[in-house]
Order: C-alpha cells, then sequence, then structure tokens
C-alpha cells in the first residue's frame, strides 16, 4: 500500500481515536457531577475540588490494568503515558488541579509533577520549598510537590521541618531513580570543562565521578539543577550536572551520561494537601515525635511499633528548633493511622513522648525509572 493510502487510514483511525475520547470524557464530567451531588459542600474551593474530584487509586487501577491489557503492537510503557494523559484531560473537566511545585522548570521535582498529575494540571511554580507548603496551606493550590528524601544524600531537611510545623500533610508519595547527565554547549568537549554547575544534592550525588574524571573542575553551586543548565549556556568552558530532560529543554548537548555514584539514585517526593489519603491497604504513615528526656525512652517507643508487629521504613533524628540537644524522631511505618496496629501503636507511643504528630498516611508507591516526562 502506498504512504499516501496507509495515512488515510491513520487519519481516519485517528478520528475513532478522538471520537472514544469525547465519549470518555462525558463520562469523567458525569462521575464529576455524581461526585459533587453526593459531597456538595466543599466542591467550590480548589482543595475542596480535589479532595472530592480526583481519585489517585483508581488513575493507578486504570493504568495497571490497561498496562496488562497492552499485548498488542503498541508500547505499554507508551499505553501508560498516554492514559495518564487522558486521565490528566478528563479530570481537568470535572474541576481544574492546580498544583504548586518547587521550581524552575526543568527540575526533577517538576518531572515528579507531570509524571503523577499529567499535562492538563494548572501548575504553580515556586522559588522555595516554604513557597509550595504555603501555596497549600493558603488554598492557592489545592496540592504541592517537594522532594523529601534522597537514598544518596539522606533527608531533605527543610521539607521534614516544615511538615513538623503542621498546617499541611503528605497524600501521596514517588519515588523517581534518577539519573544525572554532564551537559554543556555545543562548541564544549569534555576535556576543556573547567567549572561543574549544579545543586548542592546534585553534586554530592556525583562527588565520586566528578573527583575520578574532572578532577580539576572547580564546583559551582547553583539553586536548582536548571539554573546549573542556564550557567552552562553562558560558560565556554563550563558544564551542569543535570537530567538529561535539561539537555532537551536547554539545548545543551550531553557530554557523559548516567554520571552519579550510586546506580540506584532515588529520590522520594512527596505530595502535600490538606487531607493525607483515605486507607488502600499498602499505605505509609510518616510520623514525627519527640521522647520524654528519660532513660530507655527511645527504646520504649520502638518496642511500641515491634509489639503491634508495625515495620518501620525509615527512621531519623533532627534538632527540635526548641533546644539544643533536644531531638525530634522522623519515622515512616507501613499501615495506614486508621489501622488498629497503628492506633495502638500510636496510643503507646503518646506515653513515652512529649508530641507526637502524624504527617500524613499515604498509599505506598514502587520506584519509578523516568527516562522523559511521560
Ligand atoms: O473514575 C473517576 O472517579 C473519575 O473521576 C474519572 C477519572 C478518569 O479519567 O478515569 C478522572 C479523574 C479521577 O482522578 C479518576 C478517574
Amino acid at each position: 500500500m502506498s504512504i499516501e493510502a496507509l495515512r488515510a487510514q491513520i487519519d481516519a483511525t485517528d478520528e475513532r481515536i478522538l471520537e472514544l475520547l469525547n465519549e470518555r470524557a462525558t463520562l469523567a464530567v458525569a462521575i464529576g457531577h455524581a461526585k459533587r451531588a453526593a459531597h456538595a459542600p466543599g466542591a467550590d474551593n480548589k482543595q475542596g475540588a480535589e479532595k472530592l474530584l480526583r481519585d489517585p487509586e483508581r488513575e493507578r487501577a486504570v493504568l495497571d490494568r490497561l498496562a496488562a491489557l497492552a499485548k498488542g503492537q503498541f508500547p505499554q510503557q507508551a499505553v501508560r503515558a498516554v492514559f495518564r494523559e487522558i486521565m490528566s484531560g478528563c479530570l481537568s473537566l470535572e474541576q481544574p488541579l492546580h498544583v504548586a511545585f518547587l521550581g524552575p522548570e526543568g527540575t526533577f521535582t517538576q518531572m515528579a509533577a507531570r509524571y503523577l498529575f499529567g499535562l492538563s494540571a494548572q501548575y504553580r511554580e515556586a522559588a522555595t520549598i516554604e513557597g509550595v507548603f504555603d501555596a497549600v496551606r493558603t488554598g492557592d493550590a489545592a496540592l504541592g510537590v517537594v522532594a523529601i528524601e534522597n537514598s544518596t544524600e539522606g533527608s531533605v531537611t527543610l521539607t521534614a521541618d516544615l511538615l513538623i510545623e503542621g498546617n499541611v500533610v503528605v497524600r501521596e508519595e514517588l519515588v523517581l531513580l534518577i539519573e544525572h547527565a554532564l551537559l554543556a554547549r555545543d562548541s564544549v568537549p569534555f576535556s576543556s570543562v573547567q567549572r561543574v554547575y549544579s545543586h548542592p544534592q546534585a553534586l554530592a550525588q556525583c562527588r565520586g565521578w566528578l573527583t575520578k574524571n574532572l578532577p580539576g573542575a572547580q564546583l559551582v553551586q547553583t539553586a536548582s539543577t536548571t539554573a546549573a543548565a542556564r550557567q552552562a549556556l553562558l560558560d565556554t568552558a563550563g558544564a551542569a550536572v543535570a537530567s538529561p530532560l535539561a539537555a532537551e529543554l536547554h539545548g545543551l548537548q550531553i557530554l557523559r551520561e548516567r554520571i552519579q555514584d550510586r546506580t540506584e539514585n532515588a529520590t522520594r517526593f512527596v505530595v502535600l494537601g490538606k487531607e493525607d489519603a483515605p486507607r488502600t491497604g499498602r499505605d505509609r504513615t510518616s510520623l514525627a515525635f519527640s521522647v520524654k528526656d528519660q532513660r530507655g525512652a527511645l527504646r520504649r517507643v520502638l518496642s511500641a511499633f515491634e509489639d503491634e508487629g508495625v515495620n518501620l521504613s525509615r527512621l531519623e533524628s533532627r534538632p527540635s528548633q526548641q533546644k539544643p540537644w533536644d531531638y525530634v524522631f522522623l519515622v515512616d511505618l507501613e499501615g495506614h493511622r486508621t489501622d488498629e496496629t497503628v492506633q495502638r501503636a500510636l496510643e503507646n507511643l503518646r506515653s513515652s513522648c512529649d508530641m507526637v504528630k502524624v504527617l500524613g498516611s499515604y498509599a505506598r508507591r514502587d520506584p519509578i525509572r523516568l527516562t522523559s516526562i511521560p
């Protein structure tokens, strides 16, 4: 068959797809009406609308079901990406979703936000982590996306501190396996790189590689990997550590790929909201507590979890910000705060602690490797 004839068939197929998309959109709008009718109050503010209409568990179930069904020619990963956008578009018809993220554009946080909410969400770029918290706290955005920990570098301490302050809780998580690349202007060969720009976390994640491969280069800290890419564009002897996506966005060349010291370099992002998520049966809960100044208090706290068979996936301490050498402990545990075992462990915890704060319960997610914005 000629190319023209094949293209005519593609055109006809596209029209059928479009028709089906419109059919699907009509159904989603009807679901939106039904949800509003069931929970009338709160539907007209941004926070209320998100709480009411968006259903991340349903979205995940739709994607998993279709990916499992995808046995034809069309690539399975592409099925997920296409339906991610279809649902993002359908939700935008039910109610626009306002999402704040730690900018600027092109950062891994933006990639995380786009992965979760698609291109039809309305994004607010915040310049600082506090800015993301404020947007959610004031209701300017229903949700906010920030990084909370990295498998090489540890906690993003500001996120933890702001969560402890309160008002905003964690309602979703996303673990991205992150790959860094060395990017430079077209005319800059690897041998002439004298400066390497990046965010301190990204530089730290590539420290070993940089010491070995660019021992003489000056490391210059920037506010984000995007700011680093912009600097590299201006510097004829400079390069940036950033995502391969940033190369595309900024017109840089990739000098070296996968330069992070650990092949499994993962960053965990959290979605902030005013309320946490309902129980799914495969949940995680983040907690902060400070133990009483008594011998054995921390041990008693840990046995409160063990006695109830509650698994801890993270335990770390932060200075309390109240008095010197006073600590707040941050814990992630497997389970939802409404689970009986978790509730009993929390009750026991309260007797050995000055402060116990639930920072949110949310569905656990498997790590995801992103090669481009899906
Ligand atoms: O099933 C729903 O609850 C819908 O609102 C429809 C739909 C979809 O497009 O499939 C849209 C938004 C929700 O987050 C989940 C799914």
